[in-house]
């Protein structure tokens, strides 16, 4: 069975238009107008069980609307949803004891009792046994190190301390999908750290299938070997990291540090016949930037094995997914490209029966 699975979503709000001048708001108030909002836009993905999934785009995107869809808080306009095999708006009472959602900038937590309380409040919402409470919280508690805060009331921590709590309120009833929305906003980059190490482990340890949206790059860099991409209501990218990086990255650049003076032609002979380009950064200092179809180790070998240069140093500079990412939602091609995407994928698929591709 798949943990979710999206076909041809769509969901549209009916938004009242507010009429201009002191004439607008008297015909407002006898016939409101309204427009619509398509917020997001006939998509369709599966995601199996165990995947760490980033779900990505900019303010506005959709990607909230998604969520609130797939936890079952916004019913569809149309289209097909299943998550792990319920209809989320639906089969409510069902549904939720298989999920956990934790919201950066809200909180499940009752905010002036102890932490341990509302954990014990939410153990009868999901109707836990005592047993299993006991078994999980521990476990939860000894990982995220909450040994000191359970006491506290949720006013007085501080927002990593709140974080890991939420973490904890989300999958005390051990739940195999685990929804998270910005879950890394505002927190510095230890707490970070410690909580994409803790989702890492939760995801190897129990085999927990998360999707996650995020703004921090880093976190989809840390956990998710796929990425699904929403520009303005429409999925542009759904494949792995890499594969962005490799299809959106302009290339990588190599610097060498030389134990003598260089001239920039004495480089650009090395690599002469291939697409390269060279900088000279100063005396003893030059850049190489390489295309992303060729391969950096011939650049290298070409450098490293000429007898006349005596290397002190090597960098390589990866390409940067931020920049990747920003590049693709502020040009126009990003559908252009996705639907490049799509048609090469379809080109290398087996042709079915038939011989003929729909
Ligand atoms: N309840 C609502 N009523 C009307 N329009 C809405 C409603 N909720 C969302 N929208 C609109 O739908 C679009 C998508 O919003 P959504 O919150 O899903 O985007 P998002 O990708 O989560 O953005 P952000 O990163 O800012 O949270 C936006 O144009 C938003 O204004």
């Amino acid at each position: 069975m798949l943990a979710i699975d999206v076909a041809e979503l769509r969901k549209q709000f009916k938004v009242q238009k507010n009429r201009e001048g002191l004439s607008g708001a008297l015909k407002d108030l006898f016939k409101r107008e309204h427009t619509v909002v398509t917020a997001v836009k006939d998509i369709s993905f599966q995601i199996p069980q165990g995947e760490i999934c980033g779900y990505i785009g900019e303010n506005g995107a959709g990607k909230s609307t998604t969520i609130k869809m797939l936890t079952g808080i916004l019913v569809p306009t149309s289209g097909k949803l299943q998550v792990n095999g319920y209809v989320p708006y639906k089969d409510r009472e069902e549904f939720v004891r298989g999920i956990g959602v934790v919201f950066g900038q809200r909180s499940q937590l009752w905010w002036d009792i102890g932490v341990i309380e509302s954990f014990r409040l939410l153990r009868k919402v999901y109707r836990v046994s005592e047993t299993d409470f006991r078994r999980r919280l521990d476990e939860l508690v000894e990982t995220l190190q909450l040994q000191d805060l359970l006491n506290r009331p949720v006013r007085k921590l501080s927002l990593g301390q709140r974080m890991r709590c939420e973490l904890v309120a989300a999958l005390l009833h051990q739940p195999s999908i685990l929804f998270l929305d910005e879950p890394t906003i505002g927190l510095d980059i230890v707490v970070k750290t410690e909580i994409r190490e803790f989702l890492k482990r939760l995801n190897r340890e129990h085999g927990t299938t998360i999707l996650l949206t995020t703004h921090d790059l880093q976190d989809i860099e840390a956990l998710c070997s796929r990425v699904i991409m929403l520009d303005d209501g429409r999925i542009i990218y759904d494949g792995g990291l890499d594969e962005l990086k490799q299809r959106w990255g302009k290339g990588r650049e190599v610097q060498f540090q030389f134990t003598d003076p260089i001239r920039l032609m004495e480089v650009q002979k090395l690599t002469g016949g291939l697409a390269v380009r060279w900088t000279r950064e100063n005396e003893f200092t030059a850049k190489v930037w390489i295309p992303r179809e060729l391969n950096v180790s011939e650049v290298l070998s070409r450098v490293v094995g000429a007898p006349e240069m005596d290397i002190s140093d090597i960098k390589i500079f990866e390409t940067n997914t931020d920049e990747i990412v920003r590049e693709i939602y502020q040009s126009g091609s990003a559908e252009v490209n996705a639907a490049a995407l799509q048609e090469e994928k379809r080109a290398e698929e087996p042709v079915p029966a038939g011989g003929v591709r729909s």
